[in-house]
């Protein structure tokens, strides 16, 4: 697949990094957390379900986070969070897997992989609940999806337009996320998922993602059909404590 041409510096920069890590010696096993089962009961308790993201830096951030992930992730679950995602990319983001290892001990929702996995080797660095895949960095997407479902992994599949959504379904994806910061220029526009999301079959569980801070914001994926929210800068960064941050979006249906 040709996954560099055409993307911001920053990715092509990801992507090399990925290829060059090292190979894990063993293949994991995982007894997931079931994410649509969490989703359900936040729905039940009448919180939006969201996704917090502990997410030390990025490429479109300004220095880097360096409070306790293990304790943000606990103040994002006390805000309501019905999982969470951890970055697991060190270079451009100030992830780890020991980060994961250590907010999945932590806490007793499912917790997402977040990182740029590009061959069936990268899903063995460490156990999590639900990996992602970037639809456009996978060249054999049903290969990588059997692979992760082998181990365990629940996936989230992630996709930017109808193209490559189609290739999602074709795959067999059952949790499809729609990424509104387009890799190509890392700008975001919340109206990349309202022109995807009424092309998403009713039975795949559909995830709005990137650029969600406030919650209008939040409660405007919501009508556009989104299940669940993926938040990181919103609530690492948002305007007060990391669990109110999260509240005001766990709670933002009536706004
Ligand atoms: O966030 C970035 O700057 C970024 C840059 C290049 C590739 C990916 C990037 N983000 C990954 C993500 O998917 C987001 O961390 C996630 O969707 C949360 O986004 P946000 O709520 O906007 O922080």
């Amino acid at each position: 697949m040709d996954s560099i041409e055409g993307l911001a510096p920053a990715v092509a920069s990801i992507l090399d990094a990925a290829r060059a890590r090292p190979t894990p010696d063993e293949r994991v096993a995982v007894t997931p957390r079931d994410l649509r089962a969490a989703f359900a009961r936040a729905e039940s308790d009448g919180r939006v379900p969201v996704i917090a993201e502990v997410k030390p830096t990025s490429p479109t951030t300004e220095g880097t986070d360096e409070r306790d992930p293990v304790e943000l992730a606990r103040e994002m679950v006390d805000g309501g969070a019905a999982a969470l995602s951890v970055l697991t990319e060190p270079e451009h983001f100030g992830g780890s897997v020991e980060t994961l290892r250590r907010v999945r001990e932590a806490v007793d929702v499912p917790v997402l992989r977040k990182d740029f996995l590009l061959e069936e080797s990268h899903l063995d660095a460490v156990e999590a609940d639900v990996v992602l895949l970037i639809v456009r960095f996978v060249d054999d997407l049903p290969g990588m999806l059997a692979a992760a479902r082998d181990r365990g992994f629940q996936v989230l599949v992630e996709v930017h337009d109808e193209a490559e959504l189609e290739r999602a379904l074709d795959a067999g994806a059952d949790v499809v996320g729609v990424n509104n910061r387009d890799l190509a220029n890392l700008v975001v526009n919340l109206e990349t998922f309202e022109s995807v999301a009424p092309h998403v079959p009713d039975d795949v569980t559909l995830v709005a993602e990137s650029g969600i801070a406030l919650p209008a914001e939040a409660a405007r994926m919501r009508r556009a059909g989104a299940d669940a929210l993926l938040v990181g800068t919103g609530i690492v960064r948002g305007p007060s404590d990391v669990t109110e941050n999260t509240r005001r979006l766990t709670t933002s249906m009536t706004q």
